[in-house]
């Protein structure tokens, strides 16, 4: 396991002060190690967790040849005319779906066939019931091409080939393929266990009673929201009073039992921001100011099952540091800044594909949904050297063209507005001011 100080010598340009986006990102990635452990679950209880293994088809599907309309079911060989002729045949019984005709047809008859049933033998076309004249027990149409209306065994998978991939999210449409192979029961890595608390005096827990400046935690609903979006395993730890021997106590507890600990707060420099000093002595921590607004300030480190107090440490040490306990990797830690929308847009922008990476998913199922591009209903102020995400609205414009508006004031405390907002604009690093009807990416909300 690569230290952090290993981590940051491996990312050219690397420095904690004004610490771009991408870098982050980067250093995030070499820390985020997949979970170990695999579990079989039921299909019921697999929405969204991570295949552990490829998974190659049992069977064909479909199985066999088959219907894709309601009609009339013919050899295409025994009943070539002259290419206009209409084609008269002769209808001498029906299958249904779900049955095996086992008769025998003469040239010039056919059968009676439902959507989904299994064409018989030496069968190869279906005229729709739309497309025909009944004249008695005979159907004339026009001629269609040959296998017209067929769906083909193993056409949406051959037996032995790879349906789903190891590190595969499970989404309803690949739960509806599991079934289809007829697989009840699936191989699956185990789900990522989560610590959250939030920290500060002045947070109340929702049953406290209020008192002067003092505000109830929001932090613990957005981010644990946000985990379990995820599918994770979420630990909350509540909130946690600025007392180093309780904060220690909680990340004690935290790291003997997840493998990632999230936390809101405390990580400016102000005189009762004790987290930062907290996990400073207590693991491998740096502190980044991120060129990011909202959300400047942020801690990543690793925190040990046994946590020890270093004595005589600096809070910003990124020195080697060595793991008695071997039966639990230390967790990753993600100290996050407590302001309300900061504590969303960083979990977003980058603890989210750290988790994502650490839950055993592969690159094409932790991949964010694309940015849209859309153009800007206002001219907006940017100043360049950080990545700035403002909360927005996108509307679709009478002539089907995408625009955004900001939902109003940005002040990185303000949920109404990240409530409102149904995207986030990103304007990158070294963007300027936009113009209005410029065009703008913007990374869709609950999406
Ligand atoms: N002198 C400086 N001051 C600040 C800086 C700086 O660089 N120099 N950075 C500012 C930025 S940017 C942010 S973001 C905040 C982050 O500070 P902390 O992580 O220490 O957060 P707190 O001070 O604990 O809280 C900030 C703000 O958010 C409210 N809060 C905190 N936790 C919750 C919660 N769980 N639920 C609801 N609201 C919460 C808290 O009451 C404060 O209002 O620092 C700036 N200052
Ligand atoms: O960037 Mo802080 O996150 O302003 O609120």
């Amino acid at each position: 396991m690569n230290t952090l100080a290993q981590i940051a010598a491996s990312l050219p340009g690397y420095q904690p002060q004004n610490l771009s986006v991408s870098a982050a990102s980067a250093f995030l990635a070499a820390l985020a190690t997949p979970v170990d452990g695999v579990e079989r679950v039921g299909i019921w209880d697999a929405l969204g967790r991570v295949l552990a293994q490829d998974i190659v088809s049992p069977i064909s599907v479909p199985p066999h040849d088959n219907s894709a309309m309601d009609g009339y079911a013919y050899a295409s060989a025994s009943s070539t005319l002259p290419s206009s002729a209409p084609v008269l045949l002769q209808v001498v019984g029906s299958v249904l779906a779900g049955q095996a005709w086992q008769g025998a047809l003469q040239a010039g008859q056919c059968l009676k066939i439902m959507t989904g049933a299994a064409l018989p033998a030496g069968l190869d076309t279906v005229v729709p019931f739309e497309a025909v004249t009944l004249q008695g027990e005979h159907i004339s149409f026009a001629p269609l091409r040959p296998g017209a209306n067929r769906r083909r065994a193993g056409e949406d998978l051959l037996q032995g080939q790879a349906a789903l991939r190891q590190g595969d999210r499970l989404t309803p449409a690949a739960l509806g393929l599991l079934a289809s192979l007829g697989l009840a029961t699936v191989p699956v890595l185990r789900r990522l266990r989560v610590a959250y608390f939030s920290t500060g005096d002045e947070i109340l827990s929702l049953g406290e009673a209020p008192r002067a400046g003092a505000v109830f935690d929001s932090n613990r609903y957005t981010v644990t929201g946000l985990l379990r979006q995820l599918g994770v395993e979420v630990l909350d730890l509540g909130v946690v009073r600025d007392d180093p021997a309780l904060l220690q106590a909680a990340l004690h507890s935290a790291a003997q039992q997840a493998d990632a600990i999230l936390t809101s707060g405390g990580m400016s420099a102000g005189d009762a921001d004790h987290t930062r000093s907290m996990l400073g002595t207590l693991g491998e921590v740096v502190f980044w100011q991120l060129a990011i607004k909202p959300g400047r300030p942020m801690a990543v480190g690793r925190m040990a099952a046994n946590l020890q107090t270093k004595t005589g440490s600096s809070a910003d040490s990124t020195s080697a540091r060595s793991y008695t306990n071997h039966s639990k990797p230390p967790a990753v830690l993600f100290g996050l800044p407590g302001n309300p929308v900061a504590v969303m847009v960083v979990f977003l922008a980058l603890v989210r594909p750290a988790l994502l990476q650490m839950m055993g998913c592969n690159a094409a199922s932790s991949a964010a949904a694309p940015l849209q591009q859309v153009r800007s209903a206002q001219a907006i102020r940017k100043r360049p050297g950080r990545t700035e995400y403002l909360r927005g609205i996108v509307e679709t414009a009478a002539d089907g063209s995408l625009w955004v508006r900001l939902t109003g004031h940005q002040g990185s405390g303000m949920l109404s507005s990240m409530v409102q907002a149904n995207g986030l604009l990103v304007l990158a690093e070294a963007q300027g001011d936009v113009a209005e009807g410029d065009t703008v990416s913007v990374m869709p909300l609950n999406a």
